[in-house]
């Protein structure tokens, strides 16, 4: 029955045609002309009826004919028909009954036993049943259709076992699962195995009852799903379902921004956001950093233009960077300035900006970032170092860059104006001596006074530059006359001549000035202060403390010794120097028992050229250090061969520059050269002047005690030419004077002269110092020398300077093939004189030194002690302080005047200070040692007595 055929359409499949008549009469009778019957007697008929035609119900005979309406009912099924069937038999059976409605039948009705009613009834209810299946099954396809195409991936999973009942397309295609693997999975096998516990979720926001987990795809993706179950019932199943919600990409995503937004916040640049869709573009985000950097808050400056921070007024030296800012505001582009701002506080700080637009996905600006950095260090910097690269840090003055600088305009100015440009080239004298001595605190304290001093002197337009340690340079600019630089000169020596006040140290220092001047027709500043330059080291040569016009001589003198520096660097780094010796001979044996290392450079055009060319100019240049150091490991290793042809006795005189002796790795230099080659310390002679000492006494003193400490000796050269102050000589621990050959020269002739020497000789002997007389060139100066008793005598008349190969034959003639210094035969020697008045002091003192084999002659008053004396040969005497006779002091002075060779030692149980200081400072006592004495200190001082008095003896 349809709203368009209100009548009911039966389909009748019977075979028997009475049978159709009867229910044609009973459904007429029932629902008279409501209901259009259809009658088919067979199997096949009936079956395309169903196919063909529409049917609200269809009667099916259980007989027809050879076939069954049980096989009709199922056929029709399997054909998709879905009209409801009724099956009429001839017979109630409840086996059949029970067929039929398995296979889908509606209902089952006994022929005869039904009357039309009861047959509209069941037809009715067949018709109702099958709307109600349709019904049901077309809800359940919706509802399928609504799983399977549900946009949410979902399961549906047995409670229990977790078993798949379902997948829809959208989990399918999450996990990449296909529709016929879906009945053979677990929900379980979703899960990431490898991973326990939920993942970090990083703050996303769940459904109520849903939890993040781990799972995988079958591809092996990682997923993170939130997951929601609920269990439901589907028809009489009980089901869960499973909302499978991927959150990978949210979770992700959280965390870039999160991280973004550390980065933000934690970022040492500041950060500025501003709406560029706002009217006037207020800011609404600022970072941490912009906070720090301003002292503005957030909540202080949101909603504000940012033109705050450019000052009220605003800062005029902004007017650049702001324009282009609003040229890249007006074009849509980045820009990148530099700002002057200024903080809450007030204080300016240098913003380096950079400002970007934000756009949105229809291109359109929404946002301006502004990224800005605080460069004012950086600033102050760069603001700093352009200063110290035009200034000398000490003494804030310019330094040669801008001197020339200014030189430069100065002689513009004067070839504009026709003036003149002066230059002051001045040194220091002797500033590296303070320097040295009194250390750099007190020397730059110096040269900052100077620096004050030469401002203080000139003109506002006029330049003093320091242009190196101690050479400051003063540019006069718009002299009427060049001459006119030498009123100022003048001026300048006065007022650095005035001293020095330093802490409590008081100075005296001179100026050293070359001057020059130009009309300002000069090729370079440079040039100007190099003429200077010259002029001022023509005023050093002239002694110091003067001044000098540079004259156009002064170039090439000055060319010809940079060529001669730069080939005396050649030879030294390619050792074409080379060494000679000259034999010292001992006066009474007449053999050579010592020799001068004299150094030579084997110049490749000027020959043989003599130290005294080119030694004071590698004092100069520093060149010195080098060249002597490789003199005195030449000497050494010389030496060492000289001795092993069997002249073990013979030292070897070195020279030793000033400047050389003031390094503070001297000593260590010595050692070294001393190490290296094998050379006893005691066969090395180091020959320097006296005005080595002079001005730097303590670190140069100290130096040379601890030579002497090593073995080491010393020989003052040139002696008579300097001060020959006594002071020096007593400071300088040494064992010779040399004679300088300017007083042997004449000796024989001039009185005065040879009272020098006798008097030189017999002064060096009182204070035990051996004598060698340099310059003798005669036979009669060395009898002279030979008569007053001169040691040793180097010249001429015995020998020139030879090469080492020549030295070694010079040595088989005239040398003394010593012993070597055999202990035993120098222990056989070895006398001490013991004098106390104490008979057990004496005995404890013989107990004590017995023990190193010396001779030991004692005794215990002073009138035997004199002639104990004069019998024997004593090298060191012991002596009680406080004796009947005389003090042990007064004794050893009178001993020092008859026996100056001897080693003089007191050995007190008191001590009188003023004595015993007297003494030492006359040389009458080389020790003090106090009773009680420890023996092993004492024997060790012995030991020491003795080997002080061999190393002042001429050797035999
Ligand atoms: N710092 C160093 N100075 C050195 C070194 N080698 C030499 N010098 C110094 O150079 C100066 C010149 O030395 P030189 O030309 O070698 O002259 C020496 C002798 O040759 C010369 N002499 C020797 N005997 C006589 C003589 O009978 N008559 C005479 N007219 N001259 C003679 O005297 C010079 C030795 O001088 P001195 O050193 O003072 O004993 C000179 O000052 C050398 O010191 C070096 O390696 N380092």
């Amino acid at each position: 029955m349809t709203m368009t055929d209100p009548m009911l359409r039966v389909l009748l499949i019977e075979d028997d045609e009475d049978d159709y008549l009867i229910t044609e009469d009973l459904l007429a009778e029932a629902s008279p002309g409501k209901t259009r019957l259809t009658w088919h007697n067979c199997l096949d008929d009936g079956l395309a009826a169903l196919h063909r035609e529409s049917f609200d119900v269809a009667l099916v005979d259980l007989r027809l004919g050879p076939d069954s309406g049980l096989d009709l009912i199922q056929q029709a099924k399997n054909e998709g028909i879905t009209t409801p069937f009724i099956l009429l038999t001839g017979q109630g059976d409840e086996e059949l009954d029970a067929r039929a409605v398995e296979l889908g039948a509606a209902d089952y009705l006994v022929k005869g036993r039904i009357d039309g009613h009861a047959l509209l009834r069941s037809i009715r209810y067949a018709i109702d049943r099958a709307v109600a299946t349709e019904d049901l099954a077309s809800s359940e396809a919706q509802y399928r259709l609504l799983f399977e195409n549900n946009p949410t991936p979902m399961c549906l999973a047995a409670p229990g076992s977790g078993r798949m009942n379902a997948m829809n397309e959208a989990a399918r295609t999450l996990y990449g699962v296909v529709l016929e693997e879906v009945a053979g999975l677990n929900i379980a096998d979703l899960a990431d195995k490898s991973l326990t516990g939920a993942p970090d979720g990083d703050g996303t926001v769940l459904q109520a009852g849903a939890g993040l987990e781990c799972h995988r795809t079958r591809d092996g993706r990682k997923l993170i799903v939130e997951v929601a179950s609920q269990n439901i019932t589907i028809g009489h199943h009980e089901l869960a379902l499973f909302t499978l919600t991927d959150k990978t990409a949210q979770i992700e995503n959280t965390r870039q921004l999160k991280l973004l937004q550390r980065c933000i916040e934690t970022s040492s640049n500041g950060m500025v956001v501003a709406d560029a869709r706002a009217a006037d573009m207020p800011l609404v985000y600022v970072n941490p950093t912009f906070e720090r950097i301003t002292g503005y808050t957030a909540a202080e400056v949101l909603g504000r233009n940012c033109r705050f921070l450019q000052g009220d007024p605003p800062d005029d030296s902004n007017m650049q960077a702001l324009e282009t800012i609003h040229r890249g505001l007006a074009d849509g582009e980045e820009v990148s300035v530099m700002l002057r701002n200024y903080r809450k506080d007030g204080t300016p700080f240098w913003n380096d900006l950079y400002l970007s637009p934000i756009r949105n996905e229809r291109n359109e600006i929404t946002h301006y970032v502004g990224v800005q950095n605080d460069i004012s260090e950086r600033k102050s910097i760069e603001h700093q170092l352009a200063y110290n690269s035009s200034h000398d840090v000490l003494t804030q003055l310019p330094n040669r860059t801008l001197l020339e600088d200014r030189l430069t305009q100065a002689c513009q100015f004067a070839r504009r104006y026709n003036r003149h440009v002066g230059v002051l080239f001045i040194d220091l004298d002797g500033f590296k001596l303070i320097n040295d001595s009194l250390g750099h605190r007190i020397g730059d304290q110096i040269l900052i006074e100077v620096a004050r001093r030469l401002k203080e002197l000139v003109r506002s337009g006029d330049t003093v530059a320091r242009v190196s340690g101690d050479e400051f340079v003063v540019a006069l600019s718009g002299l009427t006359h060049g001459s006119d630089a030498q009123l100022v000169v003048e001026q300048v020596m006065s007022t650095l001549a005035n001293p020095y006040r330093i802490g409590d140290v008081t100075l005296h220092l001179t100026a050293s000035i070359g001057m020059t001047e130009t009309d300002g027709n000069i090729s370079s500043s440079a040039e100007l202060i190099q003429q200077a330059d010259l002029a001022m080291y023509q005023a050093k040569q002239l002694g110091r403390n003067t001044w000098q016009w540079f004259e156009e001589a002064m170039n090439s003198q000055a060319s010809y010794r940079v060529k001669l520096r730069n080939q005396l660097q050649d030879a030294i780094d390619n050792h074409a120097l080379t060494l000679y010796y000259q034999p010292m001979i001992d006066s009474r044996t007449g053999q050579a028992r010592s020799v001068e290392a004299l150094v030579r450079w084997e110049h490749p055009e000027l020959g043989l050229v003599s130290p005294a060319d080119f030694v004071p100019l590698a004092e100069e240049t520093g060149q010195i250090i080098a060249l002597g150091e490789w003199v005195l490991d030449q000497a050494c290793r010389d030496m060492v061969k000289l001795h092993a042809a069997g002249f073990r006795d013979c030292s070897v005189g070195v020279n030793i520059s000033p400047v050389q002796i003031r390094k503070t790795d001297f000593l260590a230099t010595v050692k070294r050269a001393l190490g290296e080659s094998g050379l006893p310390a005691q066969a090395l002679d180091l020959e320097m002047v006296e005005s080595a000492v002079i001005n730097d006494t303590s670190q140069v003193v100290d130096t040379l005690h601890k030579l002497r400490e090593l073995g080491v000796q010393i020989s003052i050269d040139d002696f008579g030419t300097g001060f020959s102050s006594l002071t020096y000589i007593k400071q300088m621990p040494a064992n010779r004077i040399k004679i300088d050959n300017s007083f042997i020269k004449e000796v024989i002739k001039n009185r005065s002269d040879a009272a020098i020497t006798r008097g030189v000789i017999s002064m060096a002997h009182h204070l035990s110092l051996e004598v060698v007389a340099e310059g003798v060139e005669t036979e009669a100066q060395a009898n002279f020398l030979r008569r007053n008793q001169c040691d040793l005598l180097q010249g001429y008349a015995f020998s020139r300077p030879m090469p080492f190969e020549q030295l070694t034959e010079y040595m088989n003639l005239h040398g003394h093939r010593g012993a070597g210094g055999s202990d035993n035969a120098e222990e056989e020697q070895k006398t001490v004189l013991l004098l106390d008045d104490e008979v057990n002091i004496i005995k404890a003192l013989t107990r004590t030194l017995r023990r190193d084999g010396y001779r030991i002659l004692s005794s215990t008053n002073i009138s035997e002690a004199f002639t104990l004396l004069a019998e024997n040969e004593v090298q060191v005497i012991i002596s009680d302080q406080r004796m009947p006779e005389m003090s042990g002091t007064e004794f050893l002075s009178q001993v020092k005047a008859i026996h100056p060779h001897t080693v003089r030692i007191v050995l007190s149980g008191y001590t009188d200070l003023k004595s015993v200081t007297e003494a030492i400072n006359q040389g009458a006592i080389y020790k003090f040692l106090t009773k009680p004495w420890d023996e092993k200190q004492l024997r060790e001082h012995i030991r020491q007595a003795f080997k002080y008095h061999a190393n002042m003896q001429p050797q035999a």
